[in-house]
C-alpha cells in the first residue's frame, strides 16, 4: 500500500544546466514566502556525543534543553569514522552527476515516496522547491531491497548500507538518552514502539541565480522521530525556525545535525519541539544534503506517553493516538505549509490560564 501521492516534477538540476539564469515561474515564491538574508544570527546548540555515550548527566541535560527550546543540535564528536562520510558524500556526487536518463530509470512512482523526486508536489499549481531528491528506505534489513539501487552508480549501495547503519548507532543512543528523559529506561522507547526504521533522503540543491525569489526547500517539519542531517561543510542554506525568526544553521565540518521529528513531539506530548526548517539557495556554489529520517514503525499508534501528561502538574494530554502511517498519509497529502503537521492530531485544549502552573 502507498504512502501517498506525488506528482512527477522536472530535474531543477536540468533546468539550470540548460539555462542557467533563467527562474522558471513555478519556483518563484509568493512575495511572503521569499527568504530574507539573515545576517549575524544564534548558534544552535552543541552536543558533544561522546558524553552522552558515557552517561554524562550534564550532556543530558543540554539534550533536554535542546529539545525543549531549539527542538535541533549539532552534535560533535559521533564516533562514525571520516571515510565512511565522505563515502555517502561522494554516492550522493556521483549519482547527481548521472545523466537525467539514467536518474529517471529510477524515478518515484506515483503511489510511492522511494526514488528520484519530490514527494510533496500533490498539485499542479503548486510551487515548487529548487532541488532535485532521492528517498530510499534502508533499515531494517527487509525493506532494504530497493528494486531500483542505482546499480549504475559504482559504491552506491555499500556507501548507503554502511552510512545507515553507523547513523542508527547515533540514533539509538539518542533515543536512549530521550527515553530516559522522558521517565522510561534506556529501552523504554523502543519497547513500547517497536524497532525504529530508516530512510535517507539525498538532497541536491543547484546554484540559483536568484536566491531571494526561490526556497532551496520550503518551510516544514520532519513527521518522523529525529533526523540526523549530513550537510555540505563550506556552504549554509539550512535555516530553523527559533523565536519567529530564521536562523542559519552553520556548518560545523564532520558533525551532524539532529533534530525532533512530529512523531517525538506527540511521543513528549509538545515538551520536545518539532520545528519548522527550510533551505535557501545559493547563487556561487551548489549544496547537496544527506537527511537519515529516523521513524517509528509504520503500524505503531503514537500518542503522548503516560509518563509525560499529568493532569495535576497542569500538562494535560495534548495529542490525540493515530497509527504512525494515517499520520504521514495525511501529511503528505495535506502538504501544510509550514508547521503544523502535528496540528492534525493536537487536540482542543483550553488551558486554564489563571491557575499558576506547579511544575516542579
Ligand atoms: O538540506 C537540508 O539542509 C535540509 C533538508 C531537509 O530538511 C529534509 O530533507 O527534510
Ligand atoms: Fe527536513
Amino acid at each position: 500500500m502507498g504512502w501517498g501521492k506525488s506528482l512527477k516534477v522536472p530535474s531543477i538540476q536540468e533546468i539550470v544546466r540548460n539555462d542557467s539564469k533563467s527562474i522558471p515561474e513555478r519556483f518563484i515564491q509568493e512575495e511572503k514566502e521569499r527568504p530574507k538574508l539573515v545576517s549575524d544570527s544564534p548558534e544552535i546548540p552543541v552536543i558533544d556525543f561522546s558524553l552522552l555515550a558515557r552517561g554524562d548527566e550534564d550532556e543530558r541535560r543540554k539534550l533536554d534543553l535542546a529539545c525543549k527550546e531549539w527542538g535541533f543540535f549539532q552534535i560533535k564528536n559521533h564516533g562514525i569514522a571520516k571515510e565512511v562520510l565522505d563515502h555517502i558524500k561522494t554516492a550522493a556526487e556521483t549519482f547527481f552527476e548521472l545523466p537525467i536518463e539514467e536518474k529517471n530509470k529510477y524515478s518515484m512512482a506515483e503511489n510511492d515516496i522511494q526514488g528520484f523526486g519530490q514527494v510533496y508536489v500533490v498539485s499542479e499549481e503548486q510551487k515548487l522547491d529548487w532541488n532535485d531528491m532521492i528517498y530510499l528506505k534502508t533499515l531494517p534489513v527487509e525493506i532494504r531491497n530497493f528494486k531500483f539501487w542505482p546499480l549504475s552508480c559504482p559504491g552506491f549501495k555499500e556507501a548507503l548500507e554502511n552510512y545507515s547503519m553507523e547513523i542508527m548507532k547515533v540514533a539509538a543512543e539518542i533515543y536512549a538518552n530521550l527515553s530516559v528523559l522522558m521517565g522510561l529506561d534506556r529501552d523504554g522507547l523502543i519497547k513500547l514502539q517497536g524497532e525504529l526504521k530508516q530512510g535517507i533522503r539525498m538532497n541536491y540543491y543547484p546554484t540559483c541565480s536568484r536566491p531571494d525569489l526561490v526556497l532551496g526547500m520550503s518551510p516544514h517539519s520532519d513527521g518522523g522521530a529525529l533526523t540526523l542531517l549530513l550537510q555540505d561543510d563550506q556552504v549554509t542554506g539550512l535555516q530553523i525556525k527559533h523565536k519567529e525568526s530564521w536562523v542559519n544553521v552553520k556548518p560545523i565540518p564532520d558533525s551532524l545535525v539532529v533534530n525532533i521529528g512530529d512523531a517525538i513531539e506527540i511521543l513528549s506530548n509538545g515538551v520536545y519541539k518539532s520545528i519548522e526548517h527550510r533551505v535557501i539557495t545559493n547563487e556561487k556554489k551548489e549544496r547537496i544534503s544527506i537527511a537519515a529520517f529516523v521513524n517509528p514503525d509504520e503500524h505503531q499508534e503514537i500518542g503522548p506517553l503516560e509518563s509525560m501528561v499529568n493532569d495535576e502538574l497542569h500538562r494535560p494530554r495534548m495529542y490525540r493516538k493515530i497509527k504512525y502511517i494515517d499520520y504521514i498519509r495525511q501529511v503528505l497529502t495535506m502538504k501544510l505549509q509550514g508547521k503544523a503537521h502535528t496540528d492534525i492530531v493536537k487536540l482542543e485544549i483550553k488551558l486554564n490560564l489563571y491557575l499558576p502552573i506547579l511544575d516542579t
